[in-house]
């Protein structure tokens, strides 16, 4: 689909023009009634730049800026995240930021909610299957080879397993992704494949339903979603679904080299998380 870049505005503040039909339509929808839309983001790869170890990972230095910006404007600002919600919250300096009072993250891919109105987190009880998996998971990775680079990341509701910092990290995720859906199906876990990481989550959430429930919660008449990974695909599902349904929608793609799913899908392309806060900023400065 793709996008061209509006060069009726201030270099720094031109909107893309959606490369779809269906897009302008969102577009435009959110452009018209801003107090109406919902907008969602993903945060690895999208509001954050993707670096080596997650622990180091923070926003963008000018994604809270924009989100300040724009948070006042719209109904919600969303940030669904693979990360528990807590972890996002602190490495994206979320918390106690004037403008951001209504923010909204929904960590484990939707699983746990954290509120900016209360500071409080929600979740379900831990599965089972993820205390299972934790134990066998060392000897799993001894068993298959797995080198010094590949580690696991203890996540409390999931573990995921990174292979970015392996001598060959595609060469390491293809090896392990057989025998990490072999383990988590034989305690009731699905793997959540993602950039150079499989992690091992509980079923019956995903980034679709969180999206299509906070739509629903927030009487949203138009979404916009930015994601980069394989992870974001049910929520770029979800805005179809409720295209199809008559709620517009806008689909962003932070690019990158190294998932090229999204950006087939998307009506806009930006360049991974300074293209979305350059976007995010644009959009704030066209909203009343
Ligand atoms: O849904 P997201 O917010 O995109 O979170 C998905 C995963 O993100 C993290 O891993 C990714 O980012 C790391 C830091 O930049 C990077 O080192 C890793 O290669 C990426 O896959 C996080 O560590 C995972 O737990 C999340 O599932």
């Amino acid at each position: 689909m793709g996008s061209h870049t509006d060069s009726t505005h201030d270099p720094l503040d031109r909107l893309p023009t959606p490369g779809s039909q269906a897009g302008r339509e969102g577009l435009d929808a959110l452009l018209a009634r801003p107090g109406r839309a919902v907008v969602a983001l993903d945060f690895d790869g999208t509001l954050a730049p993707i670096v080596p170890d997650p622990d180091q990972a923070r926003a963008h230095p000018d994604a809270v800026p924009a989100l300040t910006a724009l948070a006042p404007k719209v109904a919600s600002v969303a940030v669904i995240t693979g990360r528990p919600a807590e972890v996002a919250v602190r490495h994206g300096g979320f918390a106690d930021v004037p403008g951001l009072e209504h923010l909204v993250v929904l960590g484990h891919y939707g699983a746990e909610r954290w509120d900016a109105a209360t500071g409080a987190v929600t979740a379900p009880e831990p599965h089972p299957g993820v205390a299972a998996v934790r134990a066998e998971l060392p000897g799993l990775l001894e068993r298959a080879g797995a080198g010094p680079g590949t580690w696991i990341e203890e996540k409390g509701r999931a573990v995921a397993v990174h292979t970015r910092r392996a001598d060959d990290p595609q060469a390491a995720f293809d090896a392990l992704r057989g025998p990490l859906t072999d383990l988590a199906g034989r305690h009731g876990l699905i793997v959540e494949p993602g950039r150079m990481v499989l992690e091992l989550r509980p079923p019956g959430m995903d980034k679709g339903v969180a999206l299509l429930e906070h739509a629903r919660e927030t009487g949203a008449e138009s979404v916009l979603y930015a994601g980069d990974d394989l992870g974001d695909l049910p929520a770029f599902d979800a805005v179809n679904t409720l295209r199809t349904d008559g709620t517009p929608g806008l689909l962003v793609c932070s690019g990158s080299d190294e998932v090229t799913e999204l950006r087939k899908r998307a009506d806009v392309v930006v360049d991974g998380p300074t293209g979305v806060v350059t976007f995010l900023r644009a959009l704030a400065t066209r909203l009343p």
